[in-house]
């Protein structure tokens, strides 16, 4: 083209494209409830392969039942509509464990550092990056499990062993949330059973790592921005690999999780109703000796509207000592690192990125 305004304009944001299915396979876990253990096999290869590709995958035919995800979206409506002081009340600034709101446009609010810093874990999150942080336009509640006020975690204090902060004013919001968090934790234990068949492991392997699992559960409020410009600020100065096990995520109709592929170009993940889009995060990709792909990602709103989406985070016990699985071990793939514990791990990434009311301490 001779025409010369496309090489004097400023450089403008590399903008997303849409993928398709080859990029982010569409996995049907139907076959998992046919008692057909080839089905299963198959399954488990399905996975096992979108996980070694891209760690990103959409699964429709789930047994996570359509009226939890629509209450659950619901919740996260009624309650990012409440007035900001209501939801002030539940400030995650409060709890000592990072759980509750965290209001719109913050930049990185982390007030410390504890836990402990793994090489290869939350490699993107160095000191430049953080600081790089754009306030955004999302807001965010998150929890994690309901623990009793007599919890022998609780009360000896364990790092992210807690309370959950709940608003005032919103009747069934609780019990709804929580059981969304319930169910989300059996579905959790079948997607681990199927990474244990595709890593020739038991089926039951990952369960003596889940047994007081660190689950979180993010609802999350995305607003809409002035023009895309506006909506990569944040959105790319955000783009993160997940720190647990893997993610399992609701997003609305509106669009907007993109994933960086091999070549380094940013792909939106198609929304589908009621369809979970999974994906590997730093724990498993240590766990499979780098094997799993974690890969980065980010939300960019440029699509004029709203939007909600739902991330329920499977990070294992605390205690889960992480070595390479002896199945993702060989002469061309020896041990990238020796051990470490996964709750250290997560603490020192959240310590970083959230406040805290232990922050003083
Ligand atoms: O909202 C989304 O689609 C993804 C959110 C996300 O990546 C996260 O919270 O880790
Ligand atoms: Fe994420």
């Amino acid at each position: 083209m001779s025409d010369m305004t496309s090489i004097t304009a400023p450089a403008a944001p590399a903008l997303s494209r849409w993928a398709n299915a080859n990029e982010i396979p569409v996995i049907d876990f139907a076959p998992l409830s046919s008692g057909n253990a080839e089905a299963a096999e198959r399954v488990a290869r399905e996975v096992r392969d979108a996980c070694e590709q891209i760690g990103f995958f959409t699964i429709v035919n789930h047994p996570v039942p359509a009226p939890l995800i629509r209450n659950i979206f619901r919740q996260a409506e009624r309650f990012f509509a409440l007035p900001e002081e209501a939801k002030m009340q539940v400030w995650m600034g409060r709890s000592n464990t990072f759980r509750g709101f965290l209001p719109m446009d913050q930049g990185a609010s982390g007030t410390g550092t504890k836990g402990k810093a793994v090489a290869g874990f939350q490699n993107h999150l160095a000191e430049e990056t953080l600081k790089a942080r754009k306030p955004n336009r999302n807001e965010v509640f998150q929890i994690a499990a309901e623990l009793p006020a007599d919890d022998p975690d609780l009360l000896a204090g364990k790092p992210l062993h807690g309370r959950n902060l709940w608003p005032d004013g919103l009747p069934g919001f609780r019990e709804d949330v929580l059981g969304y968090y319930d169910a989300m934790r059996d579905f959790a234990a079948l997607l681990a059973s199927v990474f244990a068949r595709g890593l020739d492991l038991s089926p039951d392997y990952f369960a003596q790592f889940y047994r007081k699992p660190l689950i979180q559960l993010r609802l999350l409020h995305y607003l809409p921005h002035a023009d895309d410009q506006a909506a990569m600020e944040g959105g790319a100065s955000r783009a993160h690999c997940d720190a647990g096990g893997f993610t399992m995520l609701q997003q609305d109709q509106t669009g907007g999780l993109e994933v960086q592929s091999r070549s380094g170009e940013w792909i939106v993940v198609p929304p589908v109703e009621n369809a979970f889009v999974v994906n590997i995060g730093d724990s498993m990709k240590m766990w499979t000796n780098h094997r799993f792909a974690s890969t980065l990602h980010r939300v960019v709103n440029r699509y004029g509207k709203e939007r909600f989406s739902i991330g329920v985070f499977a990070n294992p016990d605390y205690d889960t000592v992480i070595s390479p699985l002896p199945t993702c071990v060989d002469a061309a793939n020896p041990p990238r690192f020796d051990s470490m514990v996964a709750g250290d791990a997560l603490l020192y990434l959240y310590s970083r990125v959230w406040p805290s009311s232990a922050a003083a301490a």
